[in-house]
């Protein structure tokens, strides 16, 4: 079944081949009369057709003939005499492929190509892909044991082993795992394999799938890789972090943009990383072969402002940070218009309730149509924290107001200064954002927010010195509580959006205990939409702070680029 093995039996077979002129005709002629197992062959110029009989491979043929630098189709096989042994086509679609701008009047070449799959005798199977607007390099290739296409490539089942061993390589692994295809530069690849385990009669009515990595053909160092090699049709894709930076020192790959080895992350940029240059690291990443994102983890406005040039040196973006959402309209604006026109992404779930799916969630509701009434909630992970550690109707004893500060900030809910969650222009931020994905020119100066930091305590210098001296105004919080307590009622730091009667704000309110604000435990978010389809409203409750939600929510925007990205 090697690839460069005779065929026992002659066949024929028809390629289309870019020949323009008697020269190309002659290079073909010397190509064809020094691989073996050619019986005959017929050069057509006008037609562009080469027809070949013999027991010498389509693979190796076509092989030798693209040397030449003309582009080589196999058109299609046939016996020479007797009956023919079957023939299958397989057309590849995107499953998920979405052109980011639907109006541009250049849009990117959708991924699609053309498996053809010939029974050239009673033994082998050839198959023929072609395939273009994939993202240049390797891509697996797998033949799937179902042909249900109706959820894409998860509903096409695991690669087709009928003989129940290990996936591996197209001579060992399963039946259907027939390697990886190469895509070039300009997003064209095509492969030839030619199989003895393959049988069109078997795989007529299965499904093809090509994988967004390269095939291991199970030689991994994981058990996955006996499997799947991780690239399955429902498998987690893997990203590779080839680039890393913090404010002082960065860490980029090698010119083969293999991944950092991550296992001390900290001490590597911080003893062997070099200065951090932005320009050198956006350089680097822009030339990546495959698509780079970058994540722009920081709360830095100077990061924030250079988003124009990620997305102009076609890197996509995600973030968690609110400046370049909540900061100028203008800017606001101009990023994303920049992400059109780049078709880049520009995702920013866990700005707003760190992992929950709040702003996937409303422009779902305006993408579909609907009228936002009302948004409101608690959108701190911070100060829900404190406020419902700190003002509950149960008895028990209670820690003081700055001693649960100080464990949101070890908690690491808190922004890098505490002072950011209790002057309320983090929630003052989220709510900017949000009225403005519901359509509002909204932008924090016109935007009303309560500031809890005590008066004196606002110019402090230092983040530590205003921890030290919190605890001066533990009475000042207390006297509140008591207040609401003696009324029945918690306080909670919401913020509100009402389109409909041109309201928002960020305050600190006393609820009575029925409210669905005021049941709230740890660091949770909730966030509840009233609209025209939801009168009673759409709430989203969770985790709106910390490190492994954000996580999750950055990687979830990772994903959705991924799931539509050929490009
Ligand atoms: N923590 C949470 O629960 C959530 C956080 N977010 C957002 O995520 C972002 C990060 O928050 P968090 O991890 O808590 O903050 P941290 O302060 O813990 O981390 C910020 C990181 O950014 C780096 N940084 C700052 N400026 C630059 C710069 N100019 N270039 C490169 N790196 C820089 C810092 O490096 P160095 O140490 O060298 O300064 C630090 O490593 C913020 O925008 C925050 O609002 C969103 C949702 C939830
Ligand atoms: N400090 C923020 C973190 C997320 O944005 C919060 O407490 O919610």
């Amino acid at each position: 079944m090697a690839t460069t093995r005779l065929a026992n039996t002659p066949f024929k077979t028809e390629y289309a081949v870019k020949m323009t002129c008697d020269s190309c005709v002659e290079s073909v002629r010397n190509v064809l009369t020094k691989v073996p197992g050619i019986n005959h062959f017929e050069i057509d110029l006008q037609e562009q057709r080469v027809v070949i009989e013999g027991t010498a491979p389509p693979s190796l043929v076509s092989r030798r003939l693209k040397e030449t630098g003309m582009t080589v189709i196999v058109r299609g096989q046939g016996v020479i005499r007797g009956s023919h042994g079957g023939a299958a086509v397989c057309i590849f679609e995107s499953f998920t492929y979405t052109p980011l701008n639907k109006d541009d009047p250049a849009p990117q070449v959708k991924p699609q190509g053309l498996a053809r799959m010939v029974q050239i005798d009673d033994n082998n199977c050839l198959i023929d892909v072609t395939v273009q607007g994939i993202s240049p390099g390797y891509h697996g290739i797998h033949i799937q044991e179902l042909g249900d296409i109706s959820a894409g490539p998860s509903s096409t089942g695991g690669h087709y082993n009928p003989e129940n061993v290990e996936h591996g390589d197209l001579e060992k692994g399963h039946v259907g795992d027939l390697g990886n295809i190469f895509v070039d530069e300009n997003g064209w690849g095509d492969l030839v394999v030619e199989s003895s385990r393959i049988k069109v009669w078997d795989v007529i009515g299965r499904s093809m799938v090509i994988t967004h990595g390269k095939d291991d053909a199970g030689k991994g160092d994981n058990e996955q890789s006996k499997i799947d090699a991780h690239i399955s049709a429902n498998a987690t894709p893997k990203f590779s972090i080839v680039a890393l930076k913090n404010s002082s020192k960065q860490l980029l790959s090698t010119s083969d943009y293999a991944p950092l080895d991550l296992s001390d992350w900290k001490t590597t940029l911080q003893t062997h990383g070099a200065p951090s240059d932005l320009s050198t690291f956006v350089d680097y990443l822009s030339k990546s072969p495959t698509p780079a994102v970058i994540i722009d983890n920081t709360s830095s406005q100077e990061i924030a402002s250079q988003y124009p040039l990620f997305l102009k040196k076609r890197l996509h973006v995600v973030t968690p940070n609110k400046k370049a959402f909540s900061g100028d309209f203008d800017y606001y604006k101009k990023i994303f218009e920049e992400a059109a026109r780049q078709k880049r992404w520009l995702l920013h779930e866990s700005t707003v309730g760190a992992g929950l799916p709040v702003i996937n969630t409303l422009n779902d509701l305006i993408r579909t149509g609907d009228k936002i009434v009302k948004i409101e909630g608690i959108f701190s992970g911070t100060l829900s924290y404190i406020f419902n550690e700190f003002s509950s109707l149960s008895d028990g004893a209670k820690k003081k107001f700055s001693e649960i500060v100080r464990v949101a900030q070890e908690n690491g809910y808190t922004e890098p200064d505490p002072r950011d969650d209790l002057n309320g222009l983090d929630v003052a931020r989220k709510v900017v954002i949000l009225g403005r994905i519901a359509g509002l020119d909204l932008d924090l100066d016109s935007l009303p927010v309560e500031n809890i930091v005590p008066e004196s305590l606002r110019a402090l210098p230092s983040s530590t010195e205003f921890m030290e001296r919190l605890s001066e105004f533990d009475h000042h919080f207390e006297n509140l509580n008591q207040t609401a307590k003696s009324n029945d009622q918690v306080l909670r730091y919401i913020g509100v959006i009402d389109p409909v009667h041109n309201e928002k704000s960020v305050k600190l309110v006393s609820l009575p205990s029925s409210h669905p604000f005021a049941s709230l435990k740890g660091s949770d978010n909730i966030i509840s939409f009233t609209t025209q389809r939801f009168p009673n409203p759409l709430i989203i409750q969770g985790a709106g702070a910390g490190a492994a939600v954000t996580a999750f929510g950055i990687f979830s925007d990772l994903l959705k680029i991924y799931d539509s990205s050929d490009s």
